[in-house]
Order: C-alpha cells, then sequence, then structure tokens
C-alpha cells in the first residue's frame, strides 16, 4: 500500500451508528505522529515532577531521617480517556483546544504517610522556583460530597526540547494511604455501577470515608506521640492557598 493510498475507516459514533470517512494512510501517520508528539510533551512534565519528588524523598530520609511519601504513581492520560472528557466537556479534538482546556494529560499521584505530610510535600513542591502553581483545590479542608479527599494541583513545569522551552501543565495529587485506599476502591465501585452509584451505597462509602478519616487523625496522633513532631515541619494542615 502506498503512503498516499486513501483508505475507508469505519467510525463508531456515540450511538452506536457507524460513519464512513476517508483519509489517506500519510494523513492518518501525520495525525498519529502529532499525537505523539503532542503526549510526549506531557510525559517529559510528568517525569520532571516525578525526578523532584524523588529527590526530596531522598534528602528527606538523607536529612530528617524520615520518609514522608509512602509511594508516588503516574500517567499519562490514555487517548480513550481523553477522547471520552473531551466529549463530556464538548471540546473538539483541536491541539491547542485540547492545550488551553484539559489540564489532568499528565498526572502524578503522592501517597503520603500522614496529612501533615501531604501539606508539607506540597509546599516543598510548589514552592520550587521553576514551578508555577496554576491551580490548588482542597479536597481535605473540604471532601467531595461523596467522601473524597485529596490535595490536588495543577502546577505547569518548564521542559526544554530541542526546540526550545514548554510549559507543560501536571495535575499532583497528594492524599495519605488512607485516603488513597478509599478512593482506589470507590473508583472501582463507581465503574462497576457505571457512574450509577445506589442512594444507599454512596452513604455507606460517606461512612467509610469518615472512618478512613478518623483513622489517620488516630495513627498521625500516636506518630507524633512516639516520634514528635517532626523538626522544620510547619505546615500541619490546611490553611490559605496563594492561588
Ligand atoms: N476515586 C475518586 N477519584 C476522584 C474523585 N473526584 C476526583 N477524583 C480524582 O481526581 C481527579 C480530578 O478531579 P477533579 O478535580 O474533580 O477534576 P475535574 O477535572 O474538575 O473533573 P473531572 O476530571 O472531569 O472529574 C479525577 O480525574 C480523579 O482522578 C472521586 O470522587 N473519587
Ligand atoms: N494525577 C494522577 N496521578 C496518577 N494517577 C492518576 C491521576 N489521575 C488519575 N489517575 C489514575 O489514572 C487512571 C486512569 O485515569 P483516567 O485519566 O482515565 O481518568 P480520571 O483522571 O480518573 O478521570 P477523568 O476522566 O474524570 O479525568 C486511574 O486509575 C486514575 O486513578
Amino acid at each position: 500500500m502506498s503512503t498516499t493510498e486513501a483508505q475507508s475507516l469505519e467510525v463508531v459514533t456515540e450511538d452506536g451508528a457507524g460513519d464512513e470517512i476517508t483519509i489517506s494512510a500519510s494523513a492518518l501517520k501525520a495525525l498519529g505522529d502529532r499525537m505523539q508528539r503532542f503526549l510526549l510533551e506531557y510525559r517529559f512534565g510528568m517525569q520532571e515532577v516525578e525526578t523532584k519528588l524523588s529527590i526530596l524523598r531522598e534528602e528527606f530520609v538523607q536529612t530528617h531521617e524520615y520518609n514522608p511519601i509512602e509511594h508516588v504513581s503516574s500517567r499519562v492520560k490514555s487517548i480513550d480517556s481523553l477522547v471520552r472528557k473531551l466529549e463530556r466537556r464538548g471540546i473538539g479534538a483541536d491541539f491547542d483546544d485540547i492545550r488551553a482546556n484539559i489540564h489532568d494529560i499528565a498526572g502524578v499521584r503522592v501517597t503520603c504517610s500522614f496529612r501533615r505530610d501531604v501539606y508539607r510535600l506540597f509546599d516543598l513542591l510548589t514552592q520550587q522556583d521553576d514551578i508555577t502553581v496554576l491551580e490548588v483545590e482542597d479536597f481535605i479542608a473540604e471532601p467531595k460530597p461523596n467522601g473524597y479527599q485529596s490535595l490536588h494541583t495543577i502546577i505547569s513545569v518548564p521542559v526544554y526540547l530541542s526546540t526550545g522551552r514548554v510549559d507543560v501543565p501536571v495535575e499532583v495529587q497528594f492524599r495519605t494511604i488512607a485516603m488513597d485506599f478509599w478512593a482506589s476502591l470507590e473508583h472501582k465501585i463507581y465503574y462497576k455501577f457505571a457512574r450509577q452509584v445506589p442512594d444507599s451505597l454512596t452513604r455507606d462509602l460517606k461512612d467509610a470515608a469518615d472512618l478512613a478519616a478518623e483513622l489517620d487523625a488516630h495513627m498521625e496522633r500516636l506518630h507524633i506521640e512516639v516520634h514528635g513532631v517532626p523538626e522544620g515541619d510547619t505546615a500541619p494542615g490546611p490553611r490559605v492557598f496563594p492561588v
């Protein structure tokens, strides 16, 4: 097949109907290449944040003999998930529109030991002078109605490419192990019920989130009883964020 040969593609739309579109193989390849290139910038932004966190973690262990990070996970949003979000928000498939409107294509999740570590790590990351904080949502101070808790921020990180500097938005979610435990299971339940969770289950999930928050507070109290407040810890909890 030549690279310019026209290809007929069957595209299945939301209502299950099939649309026929015709596209040349070279146009298809160019689109694929642009998409890869588009996502690559987000991968680099995500890697920058991962490196910053791993430096903080190592330095913490060396200096304070304490590791406030339980684990870090990250992902670049899949094309499927991105397309679903664009449809949900009524955004067209234009790269500039996607860049301007979707800020969680690169995502990093930092699971900390205790609530105070969540805020401390947030400060240590966001106060670095090559980072710009674009948005903060504190769902720990104000949990979502279903009980979801986490501290979310969208930060912009500079990435230096052969073509120059690009500033890449990265969503960073900070949470404790208990918050992560709840959110992971809730996510599974939510998808099991195709986002239509029965009311009784919603109430049970909220109760479970409250229990997780109590457990966090309890374990943190015990930790402080045994180890005291960590040296240099001046950021124990929620406050007004400068955004
Ligand atoms: N398990 C779970 N995760 C959540 C919940 N709310 C938010 N999240 C996570 O946090 C991310 C960002 O949430 P929001 O700040 O509400 O995001 P948004 O961009 O305003 O809206 P959406 O991403 O469309 O939900 C989501 O993509 C999830 O990964 C929740 O109720 N349960
Ligand atoms: N900031 C993040 N860091 C690390 N993992 C994440 C982050 N955000 C979501 N995830 C995880 O990545 C996986 C894929 O999530 P996906 O991007 O498809 O949807 P979502 O972010 O949960 O929802 P939405 O479509 O509402 O943005 C899920 O397991 C989700 O928990």
